[in-house]
């Protein structure tokens, strides 16, 4: 069986994958979801000039000669404008966030103003304007400030109430079946029998996966069995999953049963080998709506995998405009020996340089089972295939990992 290339792979498993339909909910409730619309300002903010200082309002005029000594008019506290206009010699008392009064042109902060009774001596002489923000400094009613397909950070919600949104249009959460088959498997927790291990591919997989705002349900441990492992796709099924994604048996073993037991659930199959180190073998296939992504069991073949593969589907699914993950240029801590017709994801650490420029050096050991040095990484860097030899310093690619 042929390689095939890695971005003709990635077309493959995002060809129509498109975002799952719209609904509303309230801002508690929006966090980390995606804009399935623009959302726009249903309001001018702020919606009148306003006082930046706890101060006094004056005409900029009135504060030529200083000492400056005004006669009060009145209060402007946030909420309870001053009802009146202020006329020439007058100040009013105001305070953050207050509506600046009509004919008040500048706001003198109290720290630079001495009160007397009923009026007020001003030693300063500011720039006219000082201390006012002005009607719509921060936006405009109509404006688009979060566009459609944006992942909503904390920061957008408290923008999306300021705008006075209580609720927010956002695509369904992908639903993601989870599945990991292997006899040699159990959960943490349990002591391993001999030539057992402890599966770590499911607890990873949704860890990522809801990191990236997907709905999780996770089916479990399956033996090889095919009876079983039939009986997990039909689980999947049953749960209307967007994805099933399974690890493990995507070989060629006789007892990899994944591709047996999709093939037996009548789901559309395609078994590939991609031109990728680590996370060659991928099964790939779709039933009713449901994609199923079969990944290989080494865990770090899964993890390239889920980075290259599963992750940009559920973005697509999700409705995010940025889908792939993000290259950055760095340069080779090490030289690296030429490569072959597989694509590489070296998995090693950054560091910044005094001249500002980042370093990547790979770990001098890259075996595919090997968690410890994926949980210690920075980033992956990305070789194409056939890459030249490189000598340290050379220019490469990353992709930085975060949480
Ligand atoms: N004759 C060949 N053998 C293999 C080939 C090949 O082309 N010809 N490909 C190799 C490559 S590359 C990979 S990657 C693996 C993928 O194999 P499978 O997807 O069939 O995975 P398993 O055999 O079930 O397991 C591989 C390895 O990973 C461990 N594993 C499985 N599930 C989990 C889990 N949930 N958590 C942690 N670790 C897991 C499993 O115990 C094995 O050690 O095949 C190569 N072989
Ligand atoms: O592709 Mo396997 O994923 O090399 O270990």
């Amino acid at each position: 069986m042929t390689l095939i290339a890695l971005d003709d792979a990635q077309r493959r498993v995002l060809d129509g994958a498109q975002p799952l339909p719209a609904e509303d909910v309230p801002l508690a409730a929006a966090h980390g979801r995606v804009l399935a619309a623009d959302v726009r300002a249903r309001r001018t903010q702020p919606d009148r000039d306003v006082s930046a200082m706890d101060g006094y309002a004056v005409r900029h005029a009135d504060l030529a000669a200083p000492p400056s000594r005004l006669r009060l008019a009145g209060v402007s506290a946030a909420g309870r404008p001053f009802a009146g206009r202020l006329a020439p010699g007058q100040a009013v008392r105001i305070f953050t966030g207050a509506v600046v009064p009509e004919g008040a042109d500048t706001v003198v902060m109290q720290e630079d103003c001495t009160a007397e009774g009923d009026a007020v001596l001003i030693a300063a002489v500011p720039h006219p304007g000082r201390h006012i923000r002005q009607r719509g400094l921060d936006f405009s009613e109509g404006r688009v400030l979060l566009p459609a397909g944006r992942r909503l950070s904390a920061r957008d919600i408290g923008l999306a109430a300021a705008m006075n949104h209580p609720t927010l249009p956002v695509h369904r959460r992908p639903r993601v079946a989870l599945v990991s088959t292997g006899d040699e498997l159990v959960p943490p927790g349990v002591i391993p029998a001999e030539g057992q291990i402890v599966a770590s591919n499911g607890p990873y997989l949704a860890a990522a996966l809801e990191g990236e705002g997907a709905e999780v349900v996770d089916l479990g441990l399956v033996p090889d069995r095919l009876e079983a492992t039939v009986a997990a796709v039909q689980a999947a099924h049953g749960m209307a999953a967007d994805v099933l994604v399974t690890t493990g048996g995507a070989s060629v073993g006789e007892h990899d049963m994944v591709h047996r037991a999709l093939e037996a659930d009548g789901i559309d199959l395609g078994f590939w080998r991609i031109a990728l180190r680590p996370g060659r073998p991928l099964i790939f296939g779709r039933r009713d709506g449901m994609r199923v992504l079969g990944l290989p069991g080494n865990p770090v073949s899964a993890f390239t995998c889920a980075l290259l593969f599963l992750l940009p589907l559920v973005r697509a699914l999700g409705g995010r405009a940025d889908i792939l993950p993000q290259t950055e240029p760095a340069r080779l801590g090490v030289s690296l020996p030429a490569g072959d017709q597989r694509a590489e994801l070296l998995r090693g650490t950054l560091a910044h340089q005094p001249d500002g420029t980042l370093t990547a050096t790979p770990f001098a050991e890259q075996d595919s089972s090997l968690l410890s040095l994926l949980a210690a990484a920075d980033c992956c860097i990305l070789r194409e295939p056939f890459a030249p030899a490189a000598a340290a310093g050379e220019p490469c690619r990353i992709i930085r990992l975060g949480l």
